[in-house]
């Protein structure tokens, strides 16, 4: 006799949701074999009945009541609908009926995953969410579980694919922010309002789940420094090209010392990286993510962090680890937050600038310039002239300073009358001091 199904809600049917369903269909017999129990689609909420949609899902599984179907006794909630309403309460009410849930929802589980981590130990169910941050690449588990006995120091990454193709265009073809936005949205890449991705909002939620992650402690994305790409011009990708460099938008994650002791660090901005820093072979929309624990030492994780398919494939790999702990009547590994360190502010974290001025070309200019870098005790470790007369810029690339120091450092120079205008001011990392 065959066991008893693990029955499944999918919540949304999109890009995501739809390779769900793809996938589960494909490999029925190989997911029942891996579970030990059949895995059995019983419902799709959607929006819309008559929507189009990239898989054909059986008629009788299609409902408009989302709060119906996670009501109705199923093992198993799959949410991929996305945003912060309805899905918050929709897994809340998973969970109180009784359901493991898994979720891609980064911007949920960074706004509020302490609310649904409560609810999942209340309930004594499982809530995972692989698929939250860098879509199929396994990072999430090897931080939860793997690295449980390392201390984990750093992790740094490119965790949103659709920024990292724009500038990767932007570097190969010299195109410029909007040109390479365009581009991205017609291959689909990027959604029609991009502003999560292009802003950094997206990446910035991912940067939360992995500090809260590493370095065991409750990280939001409100915590999170945020700069996205919009900003970045033509001008700026070419001075990194000069220096060897290229720039690409990085999640950075720090265990740091604080005036309080340990905190974190967690911060999303465009940064210029050396061209052989493993990072800057990181191309189209991919994405990758460094650790750097005590014992391990460095690690990398790389591959496709966006679309449907990749992104399905790591949602089915926790709903069969859901499936299997419901079976055995277990819970896996939840959320641990002992750590309860402090976030240190922007301005307090250390990074070193890259600053390129347009100058007057005359005597005298760069020890004006020199000067107030040391007014603001930020050390200078390059200055280089290139042009001359009307065109003379300086491009002067700081050792490690404050955050405070070095944008105080680059308000006194747009204030100086030698110079005419600041062109660049970006972050450097990936390099030595
Ligand atoms: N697309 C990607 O590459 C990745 C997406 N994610 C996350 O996966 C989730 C889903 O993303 P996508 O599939 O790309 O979005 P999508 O916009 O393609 O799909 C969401 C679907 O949910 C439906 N929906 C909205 N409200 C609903 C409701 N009340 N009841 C039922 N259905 C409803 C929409 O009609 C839409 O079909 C989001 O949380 C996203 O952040 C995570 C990693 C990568
Ligand atoms: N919009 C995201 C995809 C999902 O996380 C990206 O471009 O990386
Ligand atoms: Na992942």
């Amino acid at each position: 006799m065959s066991a008893t199904p693990v029955r499944v809600a999918l919540l949304g049917c999109g890009s995501v949701g739809s390779q769900v369903v793809r996938l589960l269909r494909e490999q029925s017999a190989d997911l029942e074999a891996r579970v030990g129990a059949p895995v059995e689609l019983v419902g799709v909420a959607v929006r819309r009945l008559d929507a189009r949609r990239e898989v054909e899902v059986p008629e009788g599984l299609l409902t408009t009541d989302a709060a119906g179907l996670v009501a109705s006794g199923v093992d198993v909630v799959v949410e991929v609908i996305g945003g912060i309403e309805p899905a918050r309460s929709l897994i809340l009410s998973a969970l109180e009926h009784g359901a493991s849930v898994v979720t891609a929802n980064k911007a949920l589980l960074a706004e509020d995953g302490a609310t649904l981590f409560a609810a999942a130990d209340k309930a004594g169910r499982d809530l995972y969410f692989e698929a939250s941050v860098a879509g199929a690449i396994p990072i999430l588990r090897p931080l939860r579980e793997s690295l449980a006995g390392d201390r984990v120091r750093r992790v740094l990454g490119i965790v949103n694919g659709t920024t990292n193709f724009i500038l990767d265009k932007m570097d190969t073809s010299g195109a410029g922010f909007t040109e390479a936005l365009e581009e991205a949205q017609a291959l689909g890449y990027a959604e029609a309002d991009p502003t999560a991705d292009v802003e950094g909002f997206d990446a910035a939620a991912k940067a939360a789940i992995l500090a809260s992650l590493a370095f065991h402690t409750r990280v939001v994305a409100t915590d999170v420094h945020r700069e996205g790409i919009s900003e970045v011009s033509a001008a700026d990708v070419a001075s990194a090209r000069q220096m060897g460099s290229v720039v690409k938008l990085l999640a950075i994650c720090d265990l740091v010392e604080g005036p309080d002791g340990p905190a974190v660090s967690a911060r999303v901005h465009p940064a210029m990286i050396p061209r052989s820093h493993p990072l800057a072979s990181v191309r189209e929309a991919y994405n990758a993510v460094f650790v750097e624990s005590d014992a391990a030492g460095q690690l990398m994780f790389y591959g496709p962090g966006a679309g449907g398919s990749p992104t399905a494939s790591a949602v089915l790999g926790d709903l069969v680890t859901v499936a299997r702990n419901r079976l055995q009547d277990v819970r896996g590994v939840g959320e641990s937050t002992y750590a309860d360190l402090g976030v240190l502010p922007m301005g307090a974290t250390t990074t070193r600038y890259h600053v390129a001025i347009d100058v007057e070309d005359k005597a005298g200019v760069l020890a004006a310039v020199a000067q107030e870098f040391a007014k603001q005790d930020v050390s200078i470790q390059t200055v280089r002239q290139q042009g001359r007369g009307e065109d003379a810029q300086l491009v002067v690339v700081s050792h490690r300073a404050t955050d405070e120091a070095l944008s105080a450092t680059v308000a006194a120079l747009r204030e100086m009358s030698e110079v005419r205008e600041v062109t660049s001011v970006m972050r450097v990392e990936g390099d030595s001091e």
